[in-house]
């Protein structure tokens, strides 16, 4: 870690200082969830799941389930995840009561809802470098330390071309041009957080149940300012897990990716009083192909309510 973050940073560690040994004795009755969202990984789920399940299951319990959530794949992601020992859901087949939203943060809120463990780790299905440390890194602060409620990796983040050059540093494209800016200028007390749109991180089933999720790529954003909210930074962690690749999207796709996010940043400035929008932002970006085509859009990100409002309303139901 830099000297700047032992001013302003989240508390700080690596992977290394969380040995797997003393967790699993640190662990006790504490029961430990993975949930993968999975759109389409079936290149990549059945590793993932595959070493979470020999090192982290067989070899030393430190994790109890096992939970992909099949986000509309049209490939075989779903029995790739079966084959390795997963436990599999479709996304729009929990709480199917309810009318489904889309994206990524739907699927996490979804995993949530079908997960059990007192702890709750996140990890993205289409990771290229995932090692067990990612998730031992993340559950050891909450394991050892009842003050911690919620931990994000960081992680240096290269850039694989198609044309298989690595550029080091150059992953976390919406990270270094839209999210930190964004948090530095509004949140600074999160600005600690290197990678705050890393897809790995872990928390307290019960704080989780008490943040919304915003659908879409907007739920990294959402987290981290509704948790800082919740908990306060002094409750939040970071956990340096090394090096992290992945599947790259191309920048149409990052381009939507970063209108999601400036969206839901605007609706946490409003939520906390700081902007009075005299209107409405739009919710559509104009993106220019390379044929010059214009195609309009929709960047719109919805909310899923904090799953713990959901079961009152139930049990009042
Ligand atoms: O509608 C979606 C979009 C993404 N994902 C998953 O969320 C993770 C991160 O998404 P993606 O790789 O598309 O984002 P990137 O890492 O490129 O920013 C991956 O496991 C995706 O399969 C999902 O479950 N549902
Ligand atoms: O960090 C980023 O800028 C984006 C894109 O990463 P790359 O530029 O493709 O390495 O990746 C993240 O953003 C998404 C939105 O928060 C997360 O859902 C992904 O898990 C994360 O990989």
């Amino acid at each position: 870690m830099t000297k700047v973050q032992e001013w302003y940073g989240p508390h700080s560690s690596t992977a290394a200082e969380w040995p797997l040994d003393a967790l699993v004795m640190a662990k006790g009755d504490t029961t430990v969830s993975v949930v993968l969202p999975a759109r389409d990984e079936q290149d990549t789920v059945g590793d993932i799941v595959t070493v979470i399940r020999r090192d982290l299951v067989e070899r030393l319990p430190l994790v109890d389930e096992i939970l992909v959530v099949d986000s509309n794949s049209t490939d075989a992601t779903a029995e790739r995840a079966r084959q390795a020992g997963a436990r599999v859901v479709a996304q729009n087949q929990v709480l199917s009561h309810l009318p489904p939203l889309s994206g990524k943060g739907e699927a996490l809120w979804k995993g949530l809802a079908a997960s059990h463990g007192d702890i709750v780790v996140f990890v993205d299905a289409d990771l290229h470098s995932f090692g067990a440390h990612y998730v031992s890194g993340l559950v050891g602060p909450l394991l050892v330390d009842p003050r911690t409620h919620f931990v994000k990796a960081t992680y240096e983040r290269p850039y694989t071309g198609a044309d298989g050059v690595v550029q080091p540093g150059g992953g976390g494209r919406v990270t270094e041009l839209v999210a930190r800016p964004l948090i530095n200028l509004f949140w600074p007390e999160l600005a600690g957080f290197a990678q705050p749109l890393g897809g790995e991180y872990a928390a307290r089933r019960e704080v989780l149940e008490r943040v919304p999720f915003v659908t879409e790529y907007g739920v990294e954003f959402g987290l981290l300012v509704d948790l800082l909210d919740l908990v306060g930074l002094d409750a939040m962690a970071q956990v340096d897990l090394g090096r992290r690749t992945h599947t790259h999207q191309s920048m149409s796709a990052l381009g939507r990716m970063a209108g999601q996010i400036m969206l839901t940043a605007w609706s946490r400035l409003e939520r906390q009083g700081r902007v009075v929008a005299s209107e409405r932002p739009a919710h559509t970006l104009l993106q220019f192909g390379l044929d010059g085509q214009a195609d309009l859009v929709d960047v719109a990100v919805a909310e899923r309510p904090p799953l713990a409002s959901l079961v009152l309303e139930e049990d009042v139901a």
